[in-house]
């Protein structure tokens, strides 16, 4: 019963961590971090520099190995799993800086990112191939790139080799994304645009993201988890972090609360 029903939890992409600790040499750069996350919900991670976003992130998708602690993803134990297989368990990882094939069009690089498209492209198979080009236009569609799927990924501005990397993503199925401070070089349209991208992903998938901008994040954010030093220092709306003492006097002298 209880693994019938983590296993619906795992399709839904909730995330419970407990006590996650890393140390690096004998600096322990996350430490007794616990964190829980719905099914599609739309977590912000902020933090000063050095506070162990990065590393959490890292520890989810597998990049690096907890020293200590468990990540649950429905009834899947995370840590010790190799990356591959998280990335098929449905957890999907976008860096700061856009990593598309530049000179493969954009709906190739949404073709590719589907499971399985190789024996796909293989066998030619007529009904699959209008499934594909069904999903890839409706990604496309969600992610603002339909006028632009015939032109080489590299022609693309910043923001929307971002918003590729982030289709791709969920071609690839995820269920839960995580994304590394995605409008970091974005224009204020572009941003708007994300944030819009960001909450509408959020009604069938669960988001873990890291930011900066409190701006953008008081605009995506239902709830927002402030790290300092490797632990979570508070957690709340991002109105009431703002408010935290605590959080203010760690970003005291920071532009962030001007
Ligand atoms: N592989 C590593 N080896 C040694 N120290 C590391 C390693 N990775 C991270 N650290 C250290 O762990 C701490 C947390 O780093 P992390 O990159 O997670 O912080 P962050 O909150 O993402 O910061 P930023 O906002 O600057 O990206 C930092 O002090 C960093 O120097």
């Amino acid at each position: 019963m209880i693994a019938g029903t983590d296993a619906i939890a795992a399709r839904a992409g909730a995330l419970v961590i407990e006590n996650l600790g890393v140390s690096f040499g004998g600096f322990r750069a996350v430490e007794d971090l616990s964190l829980n996350i719905a099914p599609n919900e739309l977590r912000v991670v902020i933090g000063p520099n050095g506070a162990g976003k990065t590393t959490l992130l890292d520890m989810i998708c597998g990049k690096t190995r907890p020293t200590t602690g468990s990540i649950k993803f429905g009834d899947l134990e995370l840590t010790g799993m190799p990356e591959y297989q998280i990335v098929r368990a449905g957890v999907g990882r976008k860096f700061q800086a856009p990593s598309v094939y530049e000179d493969l069009t954009v709906a190739e690089n949404l073709e590719i990112s589907l499971p399985n498209t190789h024996g796909l492209w293989q066998s030619l198979f007529y009904r699959r191939t209008a499934e594909v080009r069904r999903r890839v236009l409706e990604v496309a569609d969600r992610a603002r790139l339909t006028s632009d799927l015939s032109r080489n990924a590299g022609e693309l501005s910043h923001g929307q080799k971002q918003w590729l990397e982030i289709a791709m993503l969920l071609l690839q199925d995820s269920k839960l994304l995580l994304l590394d401070e995605p409008v970091a070089g974005m224009s204020p349209r572009e941003r708007e645009l994300t944030a819009e991208l960001l909450k509408e992903i959020a009604t069938d998938r669960t988001l873990i993201v890291i930011e900066h901008d409190m701006e953008f994040v008081a605009s995506i954010a239902s709830k927002v988890t402030v790290l300092h030093q490797g632990r979570v220092l508070s957690e709340g709306t991002a109105e009431q972090v703002q408010r935290d003492p605590l959080v203010i006097d760690v970003y005291l002298g920071d532009d962030h609360h001007a």
